[in-house]
Order: structure tokens, then C-alpha cells, then sequence
């Protein structure tokens, strides 16, 4: 396997030579599209933050990794540093030269340069053209003279490990097995002489005995011909080996970002020691817990306040972002492990199952319910129970009253990707910046619907 060659890493763990890529509080949203009945009944369309602030440079010749569960926004980081995707306000310069506005006439000549390696070699390649033809059909759109490119064609063939290229350059897709189909997308790629490869998930669907070669090769490329990658990916096991650094997304934004040694031996945010946690050992005498924290990724349309991942931080406190909707999950949890007369009785107390609670500042809200005294008495009885849940932290006092059970709550905060001292390392994460120094962020007390 080839070396990785030495990397100055600086504070924040931005690489200290020259940035190829410089992303400055990136967003991408996309619209929610509703039916017409629900636009009938009040029901507003809706966005989804799916890149949301991300500060990140790519220093030339560096592979970043990007880690995250599913729908962290890591596909559309890379398709937006591409062109595939419009950033909704932002930055992105190649080079210096800002790519967000730019026109798809001056943007494709750009792509050249920037290059995409997707999950599924299959579905990248025309099933009727040649392997040969489809490389030389992407050196046409990029205006290479015919009679270059034969020889282009053949020269990435070899350099990708498809040799002779003679033997593959007439082979149609489906004559390649998943391996070779990967390479020959990889060949496509380089070809074209690309800088930056936005690689997403290239290895996630070939078999397990092709992807160590697959990532040796991407290795190489790296070496031989100083590209840069941004490398998408679930797999912190991979990132492991292929990334100088690794940035982890958590809802659109990076929680923790660092050198790979520092990330992987010295975690810091609860979320990173998670999926570190989650990754399987190869030792089964281990007993080591798979598990993710409790709770799914949360809904991007409506991300949690404060630090998007609270509900399920089993570190969290007072401000990372507590609301009353985070009170259903404990309620949700509660009626698990109860007998089902218990479960009909106690859930039938929430009188709304879709309008759970009604916030009326960032401080305070109403769960709703035809039997207030009833619900406080559950409610009261499950903290009683499990008086360490981090939930309690941020839950001040409840009371009841007409509506419901009225919440006080602790302000949220926001958490901010900060440095952490004497390390390469940021975080987002108020264990390690205390949130009365953070700076207010005006998202930090924004309502959400409970
Ligand atoms: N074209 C789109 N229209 C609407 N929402 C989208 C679109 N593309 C992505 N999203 C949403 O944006 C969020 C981020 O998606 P994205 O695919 O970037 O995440 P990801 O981390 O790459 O996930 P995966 O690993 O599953 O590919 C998700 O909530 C997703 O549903």
C-alpha cells in the first residue's frame, strides 16, 4: 500500500499548503414540495438545510474525508463543489476563483478539473458504448482532438490498472466485473486530467475483496498525480486509511473536523465516539458496542435546536437545545418497557399525536392534553425513574394548567465549530467551549414546531 506523505496540519486542522478548495458557510437547501391539500390546510413547503454553515479548505493533494450517517448532506457538499447543486449563499473558490453564480457555460470547462467518482460503477457507465468509448466520448465534450484521443484513452486505461488496454478499451460494461467497471469510471475521470475528485462512496458497493484495491489505486493516483480528493463516505474504517484528514457531518454541518490520527485516537464529539463505537470489530472475543446512540437521524426539515444531535447525546446538558418535543421521546422510550394497558392508558393522556407541543418562546412550551394534572403526574413519575436521562438538564420545571403541561426550559445555544487547544483538531460541542463565550448565532433561539 503506498505511504501517506507528511501533512502540516495547522489550527483547525486546515492543512497549511495552498488550498485548491475553500468552502466558506456553504448552504445548500432544498424545497419541500407539499400536496395540494396540505398547501389547502395551512401547510408551508418547507426546506431542507441540507449543507447548513460548512467551512472547510482542501489543501492541494489532500484527501478529506467526509463521514457521516445517511442524509448528513455529504452527497450534496461534494455535488455543490462541483456545480451539480446551486448553493442557496455561500462560497466556494477553486483556485481562488468563486465557483457559487457562476454560469454553466463558465463553470463547464471548470469540470474539467473537478472530477466525480460515484457509488455505482454500473449506473455511471452507458451500458451501449465501449469502455473505450465512453472515456473517448467525455474527452470529445471537454473538446480533446480525435486524434488525441485514442491515446488519452488507452494511457488511463493503464494508469487505472486496466491493462493491456487493448484488452478492455472494446468491452462493452457488463463484460467487466465491479472491480474493473470501478476502474474504468476512475480512468474516465482522470482521463480528462482532473485536480480535485470528489469521490462518493466508490467502494461502498464492490465486493469486500476489490475495495482495498480499489483505494490503493486512488492512493496512487493521489501520489503520481498530486490529485486532491474529497472522499464521501460511511466507512470510517476506510477514511482511516485513505484520509490525512476527516471532517464528521452531522445534519448539514461538520461537528468535529482534525487530522485522522486525532479524530480516531482522541474523539472528541459524542457523535464522532459513536460511529467509532458503531464501526464492527474484527475481534468477536470484543464485546464492544455497535450501537448507535438512541433515536434516528432527525428530520433535516426540522433539525433540533441547538446542537442537532442533543436528543441523542448521552453527554448532553442544559444548553444543548432541549424543546418539548424532545419530552415524546421520552415518553416514546417510557411505553416500550410498560404493559400495553399501561401504554393505551398513558398515551391516550397526549391529546394530539401529531401537535405534541406548542412552543411559545425558546424557553417554554405546552404539551397539549385533555387531562393536564394526569400527564404531569407521568411526566413527573418518568423523571422520578430516570432522574440521569440528559433530558432533565434542560427541563427547568413542569406545571400544569389548562392547555396542558406547561415546559420551562433552559436556553438553547448553538454550539460552533471551535478549535480545541493544543490539538488539530475543531468541535462543535459545548464540552469543550463553554456556551456562554460562544457568540450568538441568530438560529440559536429559532422556534421550531414542536
Ligand atoms: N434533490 C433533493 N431534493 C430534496 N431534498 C434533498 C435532495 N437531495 C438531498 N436532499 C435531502 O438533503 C439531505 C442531505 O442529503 P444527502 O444525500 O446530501 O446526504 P448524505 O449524507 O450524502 O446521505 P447518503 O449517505 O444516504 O447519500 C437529506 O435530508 C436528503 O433527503
Amino acid at each position: 500500500m503506498p505511504t501517506k506523505p507528511d501533512v502540516l496540519v495547522g489550527e483547525r486542522g486546515d492543512e497549511k499548503t495552498d488550498a485548491l478548495i475553500e468552502i466558506e458557510d456553504l448552504h445548500v437547501q432544498f424545497a419541500l414540495r407539499t400536496n395540494a391539500f396540505s398547501r389547502l390546510i395551512g401547510g408551508s413547503a418547507g426546506t431542507v438545510n441540507a449543507v447548513d454553515g460548512v467551512n472547510l479548505r482542501l489543501g492541494r493533494g489532500e484527501v478529506v474525508g467526509l463521514v457521516g450517517e445517511s442524509g448528513s448532506g455529504k452527497s450534496t457538499l461534494g455535488r455543490a463543489l462541483l456545480g451539480l447543486v446551486h448553493p442557496t449563499s455561500g462560497s466556494i473558490r477553486y483556485d481562488g476563483r468563486e465557483l457559487v453564480g457562476l454560469p454553466e457555460s463558465r463553470l463547464r470547462p471548470l469540470r474539467r478539473r473537478l472530477q466525480m467518482v460515484f457509488q455505482d460503477p454500473h449506473a455511471s457507465m452507458n451500458p451501449s458504448m465501449t469502455v473505450g468509448g465512453g472515456i473517448s466520448d467525455a474527452l470529445r465534450i471537454h473538446g480533446l482532438h480525435p486524434e488525441d484521443r485514442r491515446e488519452a484513452v488507452g494511457a488511463a486505461l493503464e494508469r487505472v490498472g486496466l491493462a493491456p488496454a487493448s484488452r478492455f478499451i472494446d468491452k462493452y460494461p457488463s463484460e467487466l466485473s465491479g472491480g474493473q467497471k470501478q476502474r474504468a469510471v476512475i480512468a474516465r475521470a482522470i482521463a480528462l486530467g482532473p485536480e480535485l475528485l470528489v469521490a462518493d462512496e466508490p467502494i461502498s458497493m464492490l465486493d469486500m475483496s476489490v475495495r482495498a484495491k480499489i483505494l490503493g489505486l486512488m492512493s496512487e493516483l493521489r501520489r503520481d498525480l498530486g490529485l486532491t480528493y474529497l472522499y464521501i463516505t460511511h466507512d470510517l474504517a476506510s477514511a482511516r486509511f485513505f484520509c490525512d484528514r476527516v471532517a464528521i457531518m452531522y445534519l448539514g454541518k461538520i461537528v468535529e473536523i482534525g487530522s485522522t490520527a486525532e479524530i480516531f485516537d482522541n474523539p472528541r464529539h459524542p457523535y464522532t465516539k459513536a460511529l467509532l463505537r458503531a464501526v464492527p470489530d474484527p475481534d468477536p472475543s470484543r464485546s464492544v458496542p455497535r450501537e448507535l446512540p438512541r433515536g434516528e437521524i432527525p428530520d433535516a426539515a426540522a433539525a433540533p435546536l441547538g446542537c442537532a444531535f442533543h436528543p441523542r447525546c448521552p453527554q448532553a446538558f442544559a444548553p444543548c437545545g432541549w424543546e418539548a418535543r424532545d419530552l415524546r421521546m421520552i415518553l416514546e422510550q417510557r411505553w416500550t418497557s410498560v404493559p400495553a394497558e399501561q401504554y393505551e392508558s398513558e398515551s391516550r393522556l397526549v391529546r394530539d399525536g401529531t401537535r405534541f407541543a406548542s412552543p411559545d418562546s425558546a424557553t417554554s412550551a405546552v404539551v397539549h392534553s385533555s387531562t393536564p394534572p394526569e400527564l404531569l403526574e407521568v411526566l413527573t413519575s418518568e423523571r422520578t425513574a430516570h432522574p440521569d436521562d440528559p433530558l432533565w438538564t434542560g427541563v427547568h420545571d413542569l406545571t400544569a394548567d389548562s392547555a396542558g403541561v406547561r415546559v420551562r426550559l433552559a436556553e438553547p445555544v448553538a454550539p460552533q465549530l471551535r478549535p480545541v487547544p493544543d490539538s488539530d483538531a475543531s468541535v462543535s460541542c459545548h464540552l469543550f467551549h463553554d456556551p456562554a463565550e460562544l457568540p450568538a448565532e441568530p438560529d440559536a433561539v429559532v422556534l421550531k414546531k414542536g
